[in-house]
């Protein structure tokens, strides 16, 4: 590979410096660094209300840090940039909306870049193309809301993967999926990710179902955060000393347990080897 493409992988898409945020005198996170390079795979966990979507927020350029910076592609992050990617919480859409898949996926097109109007068939055949990535050709021109849960989420990740964004969001894509959907979602998104040099970071309460195709794990709690592989922190005393309190993480048939006897506030998925 040339010298240029080497340095071109390596580069970050995203970086995070000393970044903090907190909301009515509570702290979020705090001095968040961070660097992601093309192709790499960041899970975010946490317990409910300790700051993942707001991550993603900053991240999106929709909410601004209290300090710190955050750069997209080497840019301050901002608003509707084509640089960034995005897949919401998995959420049924409604039967009677009037839309087909190939409908959806057009709506996630750049319409400077394509120009929906003058050049339809450069449109179309992105749009053919973004299917036959997804796996969902064969439901083009079915309506929307007849899909399932994990073809209508296929076709989210088409739509954000559209503008062949550097980095690409993903806020619990998995949420009401079942174990074969979120198995089958989570590596299409790793694997479009790779062959376009996209960074994903990935928001989830279930490490299980993604742990295979996931690099680096950051883990918010407390007003704090870990960051590092998973061996290195879904490890009983990496997890009790983020939380101030016993923590026990167990492996049982591949799947990681995380358990603790009481955390107030917090929650413990014990079925599902969730997060706090
Ligand atoms: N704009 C805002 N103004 C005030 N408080 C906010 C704002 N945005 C988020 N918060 C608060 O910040 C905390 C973290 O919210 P966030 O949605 O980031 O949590 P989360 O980790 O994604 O939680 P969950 O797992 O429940 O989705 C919450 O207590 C929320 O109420």
């Amino acid at each position: 590979m040339p010298e240029a493409d080497l340095d071109a992988q390596h580069r970050p898409v995203l970086r995070l410096d000393e970044a903090t945020i907190g909301f009515h005198g509570r702290t979020l996170w705090e001095d968040l660094s961070l660097e992601l390079v093309p192709g790499e795979f960041l899970a975010v966990l946490g317990p409910n209300g300790s700051g993942k979507s707001t991550l993603l927020k900053v991240l999106l350029g929709l909410q601004r840090l209290d300090r710190g910076r955050v750069e997209i592609s080497g840019r301050p992050a901002r608003r509707g940039s084509s640089r960034v990617g995005y897949i919401p919480q998995q959420q049924t859409l409604p039967v009677e909306t009037p839309l087909r898949s190939r409908d959806l996926i057009a709506m996630g097109l750049d319409g400077h870049r394509f120009g929906l109007r003058t050049r339809p068939k450069a449109l179309h055949a992105s749009v053919d193309q973004l299917l036959e990535d997804v796996g969902a050709t064969d439901y083009a021109d079915m309506p929307v809301g007849l899909l399932s849960g994990g073809e209508q989420q296929r076709l989210r990740a088409a739509q954000a993967l559209a503008s062949n964004p550097d980095v690409l969001l993903c806020d619990e894509p998995l949420h009401s999926l079942d174990l074969h959907h979120q198995q089958a979602v989570t590596e299409l998104i790793r694997r479009q990710a790779q062959e376009r040099d996209a960074a994903v970071v990935f928001v989830t309460h279930e490490i299980n179902p993604v742990i295979e195709h996931v690099d680096r794990v950051l883990y918010f709690a407390r007003g704090r955060y870990r960051i590092g592989t998973p061996e290195e922190v879904i490890r009983s005393e990496v997890l009790s000393d983020l939380y101030d309190s016993p923590v026990d993480v167990i492996e049982h048939r591949g799947r990681l347990v995380i358990m603790a006897d009481h955390i107030e506030g917090d929650h413990c998925d014990v079925d599902h080897g969730g997060v706090l």
